[in-house]
């Protein structure tokens, strides 16, 4: 039984705290807004999926805050809460949808009383936690049928439990293959600055007994042209229509270096991480992130102080390179902008 990274229980949000795995294991008491937009943008609760499922919790918290006699009064309050909610990363869009998902649920209830529509929210929030583990066990079974039986599966960053609901993506194939009785062993990408590889996924699938090797983001190539690897798998944090997708710093060169061995290079994401919206991967917002995630290891300083640093925290792989993108809906290639289209608008 794969971890649940996000609880809701007795109207308190507690979310284990990902900055300190794999060496302690924390959990964190929320019943704030405030603290819960701080969560997302330090980290304590990350990966796309999570990250909605936390900021829809945090837009319930904000609006048991808001006194208003109507739904006319407390739109504009709500919509503050959602805007500071917004505001914490830019690049997940699974933040933007289950926050526009909680606007609209507002909007649909609008008639209930105060009391009742701010129940109501909460309903709403725990339901995108419940759906979203329930399609990452779907989305896991459509991509487990490419995964073949003895795969050596490299996977980059942490799309797994601890990025969603449960179950993980990326990593919610990795479980449905094992499930489906297939013999699969990971190679986990460190991920270097954040480690989410080290320090995440080694932790997850350890736990879940599935056999593991962690290795250095420089040898992906090696291990490659010496035939390790048979296949690649990652998890996304906003696909363009296009099917450009932007994922971990790092997924890119991965690409690359998958489609140079002639390796299939899998994407796998929920519906909600498909933004029509964008044409393609140049529009995608990229996150900068904190220069000491590069300078340093927690108090250890790697880097001479003052020295010029980038770090963007993620970057946009080219649909042209992307094999398939499994989805909850199906599992699509080719023509990306005529086939996300029809799983997003749900027509055959
Ligand atoms: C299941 S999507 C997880 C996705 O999110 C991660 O980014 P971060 O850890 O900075 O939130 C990474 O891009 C993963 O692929």
């Amino acid at each position: 039984m794969s971890i649940k990274p996000i609880l809701y229980e007795n109207n308190v949000l507690k979310m284990i705290d990902q900055r300190l795995l794999p060496v302690e294991e924390v959990w964190l008491e929320y019943t704030d807004y405030r603290a819960v937009a701080e969560a997302i943008k330090t980290m304590v609760v990350r990966g796309a999926p999570a990250i909605g499922v936390a900021a829809a919790f945090g837009a319930a918290f904000g609006a048991r805050e808001i006194v208003a006699a109507d739904y006319d009064a407390f739109a504009p309050e709500f919509e503050k809460v959602c805007a500071l909610l917004a505001a914490t990363r830019p690049t997940a869009v699974n933040l933007f949808w289950a926050l526009d998902r909680m606007k609209r649920c507002a909007k649909a209830h609008r008639a209930l009383s105060p009391s009742g529509l701010k129940a109501r929210l909460v309903g709403e929030a725990m339901e995108i936690a419940a759906e979203d583990e329930r399609l990452n066990r779907t989305l896991g079974k459509n991509g487990a049928t490419l995964i073949p039986d003895g795969a050596r599966v490299l996977t980059h960053c942490n799309a797994g439990a601890l990025a969603t609901a449960g179950y993980g993506t990326a990593l919610g194939v990795i479980r449905a293959a094992v499930e489906a009785g297939k013999k699969v062993a990971v190679l986990a990408d460190e991920t270097r600055p954040w480690l989410q590889g080290a320090r995440l996924t080694a932790w997850e699938l350890m736990k879940d007994g599935i056999p593991v090797t962690l290795i250095c983001d420089n040898m992906a190539g090696h291990l490659m042209s010496k035939g390790e690897i048979d296949c690649v798998i990652v998890g996304a944090d906003r696909i363009a229509a296009n099917g450009d997708t932007a994922n971990k710093i790092g997924t890119y060169t991965v690409a690359i270096l998958a489609r140079e061995h002639g390796l299939p290079f899998y994407v796998a994401a929920p519906i909600s991480t498909i933004d029509l919206a964008i044409p393609d991967g140049s529009h995608i917002p990229i996150e900068e992130r904190d220069r000491r995630e590069v300078t340093h290891s927690g108090e250890r300083q790697l880097a001479p102080e003052g020295v010029t640093v980038r770090n963007p925290a993620f970057d946009v792989t080219p649909a042209r390179l992307i094999t398939a993108i499994i989805t909850e809906r199906g599992v699509v290639s080719g023509d990306y902008r005529a086939e996300l289209l029809r799983l997003v608008s749900g027509k055959e």
